[in-house]
């Protein structure tokens, strides 16, 4: 039986990880969930999983605890992930929070010696070499959840030295793929959550259409593989179903094939190195008949060039490029800027603040800071001229 905590229960991620959980009641003991805001939900959890402690980062009255789940003990704040992550006796840490929030709880988990299964990826794209670092002294290496990099480290466990020529980074495209420049400047917050394969939370369903999210991933890549960015290439591969694959120094690739559904590659990081049944099929390959692959158009999706700049650039570019984004999809989620706007900003951002260190992790919320409030900034200005 192997203890679990869940950061980020209540999402896409979180829900789907539980789901597993119900699916193997002799494999997972949840020991602790948390959510921001959502209480009911939560309440669902703490009463179906009876974990020891459950938290929520915003603030809430403990005369709302129902009766029936005094048995856990309920934390707020900052208070509450710190004890999720490195408080309980779990051996595995979850971390399915959204955003940058999710750094401190992958850094607390690694300091306490737990196994990080990481679907964040906004933690190694601002931290990821005081993260790897902490992995690496702490023995634990990150078992990646993003369903490319699961498919990369997959790939790379048939290979004894781990190390790979190349990765071959997949794309759905998002549904933007086929529109030219100027509708995907307009599209509706509607539009963009409509993806075409993969059902998500919504900012990282913004971040697929726009392809932030494969900038992120290219991010995410080089911390978790080593890899320069130069040697991750993006496809465009719209129907999900290769979810990356590596290039060995003989010329074999190697990729891993499966339906678009998390559960596979949460339950691979969850059963590493073993593999549990998770409610998916295989795909069906006489069905879908074809897959096509093709280049990435860097013109109408700048993400990909800037992710890269930002890589080669160092420093804190990373986190610019990531608060300014995070600051952008949100102010796109409140309908308040049209699409087109958050590549416009997070360019902005990365000009105005160039240079910017990330030596430690202050260094790295100073960075965070400044990019939301050059993003935001951009926003008031805008609207002070219309
Ligand atoms: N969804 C997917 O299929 C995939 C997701 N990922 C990555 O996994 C992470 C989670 O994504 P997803 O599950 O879609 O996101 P969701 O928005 O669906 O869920 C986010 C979870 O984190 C909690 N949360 C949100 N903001 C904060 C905060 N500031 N502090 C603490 N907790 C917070 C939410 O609580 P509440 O419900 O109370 O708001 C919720 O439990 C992201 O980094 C994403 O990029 C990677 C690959 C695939
Ligand atoms: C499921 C997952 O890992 C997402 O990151 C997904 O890959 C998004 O799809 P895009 O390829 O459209 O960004
Ligand atoms: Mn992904």
């Amino acid at each position: 039986m192997k203890k679990i905590a869940i950061l980020g229960s209540t999402g896409s991620i979180g829900t789907q990880a539980l789901d597993l959980c119900r699916r193997h009641p002799d494999r997972y003991r949840v020991v602790a969930l948390t959510a921001r805001g959502s209480k009911e939900k939560l309440f669902e959890q703490v009463r179906e999983f009876r974990p020891e402690i459950a938290g929520l980062t915003d603030s809430f009255d403990p005369a709302e605890i129902p009766e029936d789940l005094k048995f856990c003990h309920f934390l707020s704040g900052k208070e509450a992930l710190h004890a999720a992550a490195a408080e309980t006796d779990a051996e595995m840490v979850l971390v399915s929070i959204v955003g940058i929030a999710g750094l401190q709880g992958v850094m607390d988990a690694l300091k306490a010696g737990k196994q990080v299964l990481l679907a964040n990826k906004e933690a190694l794209v601002t931290g990821g070499h005081l993260v790897t670092e902490l992995a690496r002294k702490a023995g634990k290496p990150l078992l990646p959840v993003d369903s490319e990099h699961s498919a990369i480290f997959q790939c790379l466990q048939a290979d004894g030295t781990n190390k790979a020529e190349k990765i071959l980074l997949t794309a759905s495209g998002g549904p933007f793929r086929t529109w030219d420049k100027e509708r995907i400047e307009k599209a509706t917050k509607a539009e963009a959550l409509k993806h075409p394969n993969w059902n998500m939370g919504a900012k990282i369903t913004v971040d697929s259409a726009s392809m932030f999210n494969k900038g992120l991933e290219i991010m995410e890549a080089r911390w978790l593989f080593d890899m320069p960015e130069d040697r991750i290439e993006v496809v465009v591969h719209p129907q999900s179903i290769v979810h990356s694959a590596v290039v060995f120094k003989d010329g074999a690739v190697l990729a891993q094939l499966g339906e678009p559904d998390m559960r596979v590659p949460i339950g691979y990081a969850m059963a590493y190195p073993e593999r549990i049944e998770t409610g998916v099929p295989a795909p069906d390959l006489f069905k879908l008949g074809s897959l096509t692959f093709e280049k990435p158009d860097e013109e109408k999706f700048p993400a990909l060039r800037l992710a890269r700049e930002c890589l080669r650039a160092g420093g804190a570019a990373c986190t610019v490029f990531n608060g300014a984004n995070e600051e952008a999809v949100a102010a796109f989620l409140r309908e308040e800027i049209p699409f087109g706007q958050i590549a416009v900003r997070v360019e902005k951002a990365l000009e105005k603040l160039a240079g910017l260190r990330a030596n430690c992790i202050e260094d790295i919320y100073h960075a965070d800071q400044l990019a939301r409030a050059v993003s935001n900034s951009e926003f008031r200005i805008q609207n002070s001229e219309l």
